[in-house]
């Protein structure tokens, strides 16, 4: 699903009124009746007390519309305008004047006036500040915004939480902490970085009917990945394939004490469907690896504790490579003579990251497409420090152009940065945060790519599959017993989601 940016929702917006021939007040009917639509379903006429708090532009405007709506289905009410600004937009005066006529006088709150006191249980809709938030909201309004947040109402927001900036970062102080965001058609960017997205706990996207044809015609920075958009890339296999067909795939790494990181990985890169698979380790892998996975060959280096030389007998369909690898002098130096030598495909995580950020004459080695798949951390030693979560992105993209890789930046939602997009994944959940979870990740992104599918097909699938199959976990686990193990024995349940009978239903379910 696109993440349209704010210069692009206002062409969507205007795109609509005008190829529908309809009034604007009509398309923010339709959006404030959304809103009504879902507080209904989710209140189901409860006898809670609504606070509405609306500012002077078209998201107070919402608000007005959602206050008529819940007034005229018997809610209790109350509405604010917040007087930010003197300017009122056409349709915010079009909905006040509807309101009034229904003997409804929203109390005004200007700089001087009493914050409102919101009693505990009563729910906050926050209709402040929407998408055309072009400034910091003056002190005044952040007080107020302040005391909502820290009022033990239930707060809901009305398409972006107020304050909350859509392309660059935003004060957490000048922004409403909102419980639910009901945003428009599409979700925002924000919602998914970590310095944000804890303004927003819940979102729904609420369709109001923006034109389909034009928003398809946008190139947007960014995109929401989920079911729908990973399964055109599935590949489903061929009745006269053998396992051949599908690649050899190498996983590098391993030291003394860090074993499991292959082990995971290797597994990973099997279930996740290559031919077959070779661990290269040092020699005190050697039975570990072959007790744990009797399916994958073992090669092993001279040196029993860690990773002096990698030798490549064969040619490889993909490498990956770091996992527990250590960042000794001799591992660096066998890196660097690995990548030299290498032309297969590659996903480089964990210590192979350390080794570049160390060393950035290795960056110059790799192959175009490399995938490289940091946590937080690992990227901060890699593209250098960030002030927010803004500058991070475009770092990370001008890192991405500079050395023709990928970027797998591994969080809560982890993006995917290829070319000049950000893929944010929607799969996954706290309980992956867990020892050996980025090495199950990097052994499916292997795995993809040793079966042929390019980098980029890869890297958006891998994170899926991998998120998804940590979700699958909690059927029988919780977040907090999960383990990395748990994740790979749940991969194929989360292939067979696309090939299986009722994915045609779950594509539709996504879709509505
Ligand atoms: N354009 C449309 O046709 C539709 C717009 N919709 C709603 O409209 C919202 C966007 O509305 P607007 O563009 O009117 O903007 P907002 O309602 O987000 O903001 C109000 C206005 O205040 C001014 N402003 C910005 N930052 C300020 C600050 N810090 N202090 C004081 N004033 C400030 C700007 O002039 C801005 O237009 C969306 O988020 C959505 O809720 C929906 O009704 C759907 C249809
Ligand atoms: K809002």
């Amino acid at each position: 699903m696109k993440i349209l940016s704010a210069e692009q929702i206002r062409a969507a917006d205007a795109f609509t009124i005008e190829k529908e021939g309809i009034q604007s007040d009509e398309l923010m009917e339709r959006a404030g009746s959304a809103i009504f639509g879902w507080l209904n379903s989710q209140l189901n006429g409860s006898p809670v007390t609504l606070h509405i708090f609306c500012g002077t532009g078209n998201n107070g405007g919402d608000g007005l519309v959602v206050a008529r709506h819940l007034l005229e289905h018997g809610y209790q009410i109350q509405v604010y305008i917040v007087n930010y600004s003197d300017k009122r937009s056409a349709d915010f005066l079009i909905n006040l004047d509807r309101l009034k006529d229904r003997k409804v006088w929203p109390e005004v709150i200007k700089e001087e006036s009493a914050l409102p006191v919101i009693p505990e249980g009563d729910i906050v809709l926050d209709a402040i500040f929407g998408t055309g938030l072009n400034r910091e909201p003056e002190p005044w309004v952040c007080k107020l915004m302040q005391s909502l947040n820290k009022s033990k109402a239930l707060v809901v927001s009305i398409d972006v939480p107020s304050g909350m900036f859509l392309e660059r970062h935003s004060d957490p102080k000048q922004v409403v902490h909102a419980h639910y965001v009901l945003t428009f058609q599409h979700p925002k960017l924000p919602f998914f970085l970590p310095s944000s997205g804890r303004f927003c706990e819940q979102w729904v996207a609420l369709d109001i009917g923006l034109h389909q044809e034009f928003i398809d015609s946008l190139d947007t920075a960014y995109e929401l990945i989920g079911f729908r958009e990973v399964r055109p890339l599935y590949r489903f296999r061929k009745k006269f394939s053998h396992k051949g067909t599908y690649g050899h795939a190498l996983i590098v790494g391993g030291s003394h004490g860090k074993m499991g990181a292959v082990i995971l990985s290797s597994e990973a890169c099997l279930r996740s469907g290559s031919g077959l698979v070779t661990a290269f380790v040092p020699g005190c892998g050697y039975n570990p690896l072959q007790s744990a996975l009797p399916e994958v060959m073992v090669m092993t280096g001279k040196d029993e504790s860690e990773l002096t030389e990698i030798r490549m007998p064969f040619t490889p369909s993909a490498v990956g490579i770091g996992m527990g690898m250590g960042t000794s002098k001799a591992s660096i130096a066998a890196f660097r003579a690995f990548l030299e030598s290498n032309t297969s495909p590659l996903v480089v995580d964990a210590d192979g990251l350390n080794a570049i950020s160390k060393d950035r004459s290795l960056l110059k080695l790799m192959p175009p497409g490399t995938v490289l798949t940091p946590h937080p951390g690992e990227l901060e030693r890699l593209i250098g420090p960030w002030k927010d979560d803004f500058e991070k992105l475009e770092m990370a993209r001008k890192f991405v152009g500079e050395h023709h890789c990928l970027l797998v930046i591994k969080g809560a939602h982890t993006m995917v940065v290829s070319g000049t997009k950000g893929y944010v994944n929607s799969t996954g959940n706290p309980g992956m945060a867990t020892a050996g979870s980025g090495d199950v990740l990097t052994g499916v992104i292997t795995g993809l790519l040793s079966q042929g599918y390019l980098p980029e097909e890869a890297a958006l699938m891998g994170v899926y599959i991998h998120g998804r199959a940590g979700d699958l976990c909690l059927d029988s686990q919780s977040m907090e017993s999960s383990i990395a193990s748990d994740i790979t024995a749940h991969i194929g349940a989360a292939f067979r989601e696309f090939y299986t009978e009722d994915s045609d239903e779950k594509e539709r379910e996504v879709r509505e």
